[in-house]
Order: C-alpha cells, then sequence, then structure tokens
C-alpha cells in the first residue's frame, strides 16, 4: 500500500500568536477510511484546510499523492476534495450546474457522463434540475459531497458531516462513505461522534489541543473495549492484596475496601468464577460486585484528560 497523504510535524501558529497544531505527524494509506476525533478547539478543522491548501501552515510538510502542498499545490490540490462544515451552496443555482461548475473550477474538461455518475451515487440524480433552495438539509450535504468530487479527487475530506443531522440521515451518511471507499476514494472525517468512528472508520485518530494524542486501527481498540472490569466491593477494609489473589493482578482501591479485576469479555474463560472463589476462600465477604465495560469514549476522555493533566 502506498500512502497517499503524508502529514509531517505539522505547525499551525494563527496570526494573533495562538497555536492551534502542536507537530502533527500522520501517514494514510490508499483506500482506507479514518476519523479524527476531538474535543471542540482541538485543531481538526485547522488540520483540514492546511492540507487543502486554505489555512498556510507555520512548519512541517504535507504531501498528497507524493506532491508536496506548496511546491505542487495545483496537482496536490487536484487530488483532494473538501466537505466543509458548513453548507455554502448557491440557492438559486440548479444541482447539476453547482457540480459542473465545481469540475470547470478544477479545470477537468467537461464531461456530464461523470457529473451523472456522481450525482446517481448520491441519489440526487431525480433531483438534478432543482435548485438548491428547494433541498432538503440531507440532500444539500449530499450537494456538498457531489461538489467534493466533481474533479474525480483520490482523498476526500468530510468535516463533520453529520454534525446536528438526524439518526436516520446520519446511517445514510455512513452508507455513502462506504460505497465511496468501494469505489476506491480515500476519506478522512473528522467527528464529534464515537459511534460514528467506531460505525464507519478504519483507523481512529484523536487529536486534542493541536496534537495527535493516538491513532490507530479501530479493531485494536475495539480489542481494549473488549475488556471489562469487576470491581468486588467488601465489607472489611484491606491493606493490601492477599498473596492468595496475588495471580489475578487486581488493583486494591485507595480506602483498601474494593478489589478490581480486569478481563476480556471475549477469552474463552474470563478467570471470574475461580477469581470470586479464591476471594471467598480467603475469608473476604462482598458487600456486592459491579461490572464495568470501557468504551471507545472512556479511552477518549481518558487521554483528553490526561493530556490536560500533563499539560497543568
Ligand atoms: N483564524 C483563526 N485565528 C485564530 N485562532 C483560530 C483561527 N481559526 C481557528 N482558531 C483557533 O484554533 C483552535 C482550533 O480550531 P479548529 O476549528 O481547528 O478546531 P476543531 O477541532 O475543528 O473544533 P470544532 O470541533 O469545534 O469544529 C481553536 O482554539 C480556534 O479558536
Amino acid at each position: 500500500m502506498t500512502a497517499i497523504l503524508e502529514i509531517k510535524d505539522l505547525r499551525k501558529v494563527y496570526s494573533d500568536g495562538f497555536k492551534a497544531l502542536n507537530g502533527v505527524s500522520l501517514e494514510i494509506e490508499e483506500g482506507e477510511i479514518i476519523a479524527l476525533l476531538g474535543p471542540n478547539g482541538a485543531g481538526k478543522t485547522t488540520l483540514i484546510s492546511t492540507v487543502c491548501g486554505i489555512t498556510r501552515a507555520s512548519g512541517g510538510s504535507v504531501r498528497v499523492g507524493g506532491f508536496d502542498i506548496i511546491k505542487d499545490f495545483r496537482a496536490a490540490r487536484g487530488m483532494i476534495g473538501l466537505v466543509p462544515q458548513e453548507v455554502n451552496l448557491e440557492p438559486f443555482e440548479r444541482v447539476i450546474n453547482t457540480v459542473r461548475f465545481s469540475r470547470g473550477l478544477f479545470g477537468k474538461p467537461s464531461d456530464d457522463t461523470k457529473v451523472e455518475a456522481i450525482l446517481r451515487q448520491l441519489s440526487l440524480w431525480d433531483k438534478r434540475d432543482n435548485q438548491i433552495r428547494e433541498l432538503s438539509g440531507g440532500m444539500k450535504r449530499r450537494v456538498l459531497i457531489a461538489k467534493a468530487l466533481s474533479h474525480e479527487p483520490r482523498l476526500l475530506f468530510l468535516d463533520e458531516p453529520t454534525a446536528g443531522v438526524d439518526v436516520e440521515l446520519r446511517k445514510d451518511m455512513w452508507e455513502i462513505v462506504a460505497d465511496l471507499k468501494a469505489s476506491g476514494v480515500t476519506i478522512v472525517l473528522t467527528t464529534h461522534y464515537i459511534e460514528e468512528a467506531e460505525a464507519i472508520a478504519d483507523r481512529v485518530g484523536v487529536i486534542a489541543k493541536g496534537e495527535l494524542l493516538l491513532i490507530e486501527e479501530k479493531s485494536e481498540l475495539m480489542k481494549r473495549m473488549g475488556q471489562k472490569q469487576l470491581q468486588v466491593q467488601l465489607t472489611q477494609t484491606l491493606d493490601g492484596i492477599p498473596a492468595a489473589l496475588a495471580k489475578y493482578g487486581l488493583s486494591l482501591a485507595q480506602d483498601g475496601r474494593s478489589l478490581t479485576y480486569t478481563y476480556d469479555t471475549r477469552a474463552e474463560r474470563t478467570g471470574i468464577t475461580s477469581l470470586l472463589a479464591d476471594v471467598a476462600a480467603a475469608g473476604l465477604v462482598l458487600r456486592d460486585v459491579v461490572t464495568r465495560q470501557s468504551s471507545l469514549e472512556d479511552i477518549f476522555v481518558d487521554l483528553v484528560h490526561q493530556d490536560a493533566e500533563v499539560e497543568a
């Protein structure tokens, strides 16, 4: 596989001195779907704008399909499609002309067969002669995607494609993204929705305060999510973990009144039955037992939180 996007140590300092990107490095293989998760103001839009040449980087480098975004701007930009967060369409323009015009902006010869294929892929062909103002919000978002695809880019950025969209439309969008991937387009999307990243991404990146804290295969993250914790609450207070329970790798709560056991839900044997038997054999009396599943959301919150602590 070849990298369609190579970002090295990308930095952005805005004119007011604000550091929005603090050395982000990232490689994306052709055909992947990457979801970038991050809280408000994390730098997601700045990252996309810099790659697309809308914002100028303060340091670092970006190559798209091997082309440097500064030295070979036209070639690099021609490979990218951008679907912005905000709907910025001309209300009185017809759908088909909007897409034709965008294609022309990239210097591509007019090709109505291509435009038709794009409109059909996005279920907009029946609306081709409608004015933009006559479309629903979901259709307008699809027009934005059609525009972004008009010059046949290989890498598509979707900046919060489902922000403020209802559940049904969100699922439609996920299907569109899956279709685009099947047609060979590499996709980078930003989102606040963890379930969105879970549903469609191959890899998930977490950005906070201008730094990429993690980028990992979704399946690896899912493995971590497979971990569950069992908290054994006791009637007595312990000073330490009893030797008879050493093999379970337990952690003792600060107040000495509960033991926590971490296990893999998908393992053949979780070890819970023998743990509880050994707890009883060690003379400990249970007050309660609580289980908890770690989710992608926990991982996300932990990471963002740790980052804030390091900085404090
Ligand atoms: N033109 C600008 N001048 C100064 N600061 C800016 C400018 N544009 C963005 N910022 C700041 O850079 C930081 C990152 O903004 P950015 O829009 O990239 O975040 P984001 O992760 O996309 O957030 P959201 O999820 O809210 O869209 C924010 O603190 C923002 O205020």
